[in-house]
């Protein structure tokens, strides 16, 4: 969000739309953005200010408020006329100090502990308006203080996002494609059916050798009874019968072995290569995706897969339709004029020769081709993804631009391939011309030494090294096209190998049913990173959460408290320690054995394409009553009722047809329907406003009570009635105590972050 917000502040627009900058940072950061950057004396100062926000504290701050619901402006005011009229915007804000109040009374660390001991100063509902129109800005050391802690905020921040932006570059095989590559190919494509392929191949040539062979006899029986003046033993219809019952053997085996190659050979290749691909693609860890974008996944999937499906069997058609001509036409030349193979491998050399120089460029300049493909879908994907920004930064020109020299990039190497295959087929055609010419001269020569000669012995030679000077030139090509769609192939074959996380399920290793019976958390010496190299994101961590308690973990923005969840999910792994629930270490299960038993309501809450019941029950375990009945608890059950089709209303991809709250609520849906015993929520209820907060506050307290829940947030309303408090910095347990022993100690970091979270309430 930092990141984002710093880009908005240095495109220096007239206006400024900013849609809840200040949701997913903890207060200290919120007030700091408010103050130095958002707020009346922040560098936007001069500039129109459009700030989209649940954070109602800082509302005395701005012009004019718009109070928006179901989709119409109700309100519209400055915020002295609000609170004058005390119509909705009053009622809004009024009823988020009653709500801030009424948590923190029901905590029994309120109860408890003297707030104002603390110097913290209870907030007052009826006065929190009068508060408000009251309150002076932050003053300037205030400010300063900001300031001050700031600076180490950014410098952390830049060092993650050096690190975050580390992109793997993509690779790029050199050299010959490996006969591995082949035998995956033949494998893909079954070894029952390649061998099928192989039969109508050489069938495909004794057909038509013997096609030809009958054309030589039935010429020369009529040379042989027109020469000794004696009608033929045999009418045409003979010859034509029997050569058009060779034409039909041709065309059944031709149709044999199209059907074995298109309808078996290629789907089941086809099909075994991309779900390979997609297998190794999503059981990846998670830093595959932190490291490579996903334009780059895309071109494997679409332009790599491509050429398995369709360029790849086309070729290998164009192979043996090729082969099976040259050597039907080698046979009839070895039969009738054995001589003239003496040239032959000569021919074969020097088109060998000019192949292999062609191969080495082409398979080259296609692996280029495709590496140089990837940025233009990575560059489109984001572009796509971001397009609102571009617009609103009026970027499109540079995107363009952009897209343009990445697309001339690729086509750069696409025409020099063009031009080396016109280099290749000039070549190859002056071989043939060769060959033609040896077979033309030796015709003649055999003529003149005969005296007579035998013209279909001599029109079946010649036109046998007609078949052999264009096959050999296809035949040529056609290897060297097989061997780039191989350098898809290969691709292809990388992502099937990607390097895995941990398996599913160990059969020999598997929980009880019941696991985790208790929902005991346990951290033992506890560390992590997000991929080697990096620094570790979690450090040295031990703590124990028992049975049915309720932990609130807080800690400053980036201080690793999603890393915990990450790492209690195992999308991230140990670097050293264990993590055990109900004493059991979670490392020695499958990966789908621990998720299955855990339950997230994430920050970034996901959705998929498809309807509300699929989104909350993909597998279809529950009832319809119990899935109402969840979103009912979840506030969301009028809203999806009043979409008609109820439960069937479909969810858009990414869920962009709701709301980023309602997201997090249909998240929470699904948390509540699983009822795992152990529940974790990340900033659950940052896009939430405050009132619906409370409701789901209290729904999690009543249907989670029986279960463990860890509750990552920045409203620290929301866990400081948790049991225990777990504050996270810099990757380290800080503290890990009741947060009324934690707020008895004034040098504590919860009690600093109380502080800091009720000075920018006040
Ligand atoms: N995918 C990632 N790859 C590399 N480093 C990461 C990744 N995600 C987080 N980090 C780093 O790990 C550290 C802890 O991040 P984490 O997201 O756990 O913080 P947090 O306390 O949850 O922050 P916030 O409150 O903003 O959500 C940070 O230094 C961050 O830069």
């Amino acid at each position: 969000m930092r990141v984002s917000l710093a880009r908005a502040v240095y495109s220096r627009a007239d206006v400024y739309i900013l849609d809840d900058p200040l949701a997913a940072v903890d207060s200290h950061v919120s007030k700091h953005i408010f103050t130095n950057v958002l707020g009346p004396k922040g560098i936007l100062q001069s500039r129109a200010r459009i700030l989209v926000t649940n954070a109602v504290q800082y509302l005395n701050n701005v012009d004019n408020i718009v109070m928006l619901c179901d989709g119409e402006i109700i309100e519209q005011s400055s915020f002295v006329q609000a609170m004058e009229k005390q119509r909705e915007i009053f009622e809004f804000i009024h009823r988020h100090f009653e709500d801030a109040q009424s948590s923190s009374e029901n905590s029994s660390m309120l109860s408890d502990i003297e707030y104002a001991e603390n110097g913290l100063g209870k907030i007052d509902c009826r006065n929190s308006s009068q508060q408000l129109l009251g309150r002076t800005d932050t003053d300037a050391t205030n400010g300063a203080a900001v300031q001050s802690g700031d600076t180490t905020l950014s410098g952390e921040d830049r060092q993650t996002e050096d690190v975050g932006r580390i992109i793997s570059a993509e690779s790029r095989r050199k050299g010959k494609v490996a006969w591995s590559t082949y035998s995956t190919y033949v494998n893909a494509s079954g070894k029952g059916n390649v061998t099928m392929l192989y039969i109508g191949f050489l069938l495909a040539v004794i057909g038509d050798v013997c096609a030809n062979m009958w054309l030589k006899y039935w010429s020369s029986s009529s040379t042989d009874t027109s020469k000794s003046n004696l009608t033929s033993t045999h009418s045409p219809f003979y010859y034509l019968y029997i050569y058009g019952g060779i034409g039909l053997f041709g065309a059944a085996i031709s149709l044999l072995k199209a059907l074995v190659l298109w309808t078996r050979c290629s789907i089941r290749a086809s099909t075994v290569v991309h779900q390979n691909m997609l297998t190794g693609v999503i059981r990846s860890p998670m830093s595959f995706f932190d490291t490579t974008p996903i334009g780059r996944i895309l071109n494997r999937f679409s332009s790599d897969v491509e050429s398995c499906d369709q360029e790849l069997s086309s070729e290998i058609s164009n192979l043996m339709d090729s082969l099976a001509q040259i050597l039907s036409a080698l046979a009839i030349i070895a039969i009738t004029i054995p001589h003239l193979l003496v040239i032959t491998p000569l021919l074969a050399y020097a088109s060998r020769y000019y192949q292999k120089l062609y191969i080495k460029s082409s398979r080259e300049l296609r692996r280029l081709y495709s590496t140089t493909r990837s940025p233009i879908f990575a560059q489109f994907h984001e572009s796509a993804a971001g397009i609102t920004t571009i617009r609103a930064y009026s970027q499109q020109s540079r995107f363009i631009t952009e897209n343009e020299y990445r697309i001339g990039q690729n086509i750069r190497v696409d025409n020099a391939s063009l031009l080396l295959d016109q280099w290749l087929a000039m070549r190859l055609e002056t071989i043939g011309n060769f060959l033609k010419l040896g077979a033309a001269v030796n015709a003649i020569a055999t003529m003149h030494r005969s005296g007579t000669g035998d013209g279909s012995l001599i029109g079946v030679v010649i036109s046998s090294t007609f078949v052999i000077s264009g096959a050999t030139n296809w035949l040529m090509r056609t290897i060297s096209d097989i061997e780039v769609c191989m350098t898809h192939l290969e691709r292809a074959a990388e992502y099937a190998a990607l390097p895995a996380e941990a398996a599913n399920i160990i059969e020999d290793c598997r929980p009880k049913e019941v696991w985790p019976e208790k929902g005991m958390v346990e951290f033992r010496n506890y560390s992590t990173r997000y991929r080697n190299g990096l620094d570790l994101a979690l450090k040295d961590m031990t703590f124990r959460v028992m049975p049915r308690q309720k932990v609130g973990i807080v800690g400053r923005t980036g201080a690793g408290k999603s890393s915990l969840t990450l790492a209690l999910f195992r999308i991230i792994e140990a670097a050293g320690g264990q993590i055990l629930l109900d004493g059991e270490d979670i490392s020695k299960y499958g990966l789908f054995d621990v998720r299955s038993k855990l339950s997230i309501i994430p920050q970034d809450a996901v959705l998929f394409a498809g309807t509300v019941r699929e989104n909350l029950d993909p597998f279809n375990n529950y009832s319809d009553q119990e899935i109402w009945r969840v979103l009912e608890q979840a506030n969301l059950a009028e809203y999806i009722r009043n979409k008609h089709k109820g439960l069937e209303f479909m969810v858009a991809q990414n869920g962009s047809n709701f709301s980023a709250g309602q997201r997090q609520l249909i998240c929470l849906a699904r948390a509540l329907l699983k009822h795992a015993k152990i529940l974790v929520l990340d900033e659950a209820t940052a896009a939430i406003d405050n009132t619906t907060d409370v409701i789901i506050q209290q729904t999690i307290k009543r249907e989670f009570k029986d279960c463990t829940v860890l509750t990552i947030a920045h409203r620290l309303n929301t866990v400081i009635d948790s049991d225990m408090v777990l504050v996270v910095d810099e990757g380290r347990l800080a503290e890990y105590d009741t947060p009324q022993n934690l707020l008895a100690n004034k040098q504590s970091i919860f009690t600093k972050l109380v502080e800091e979270a009720q000075n920018s309430n006040a």
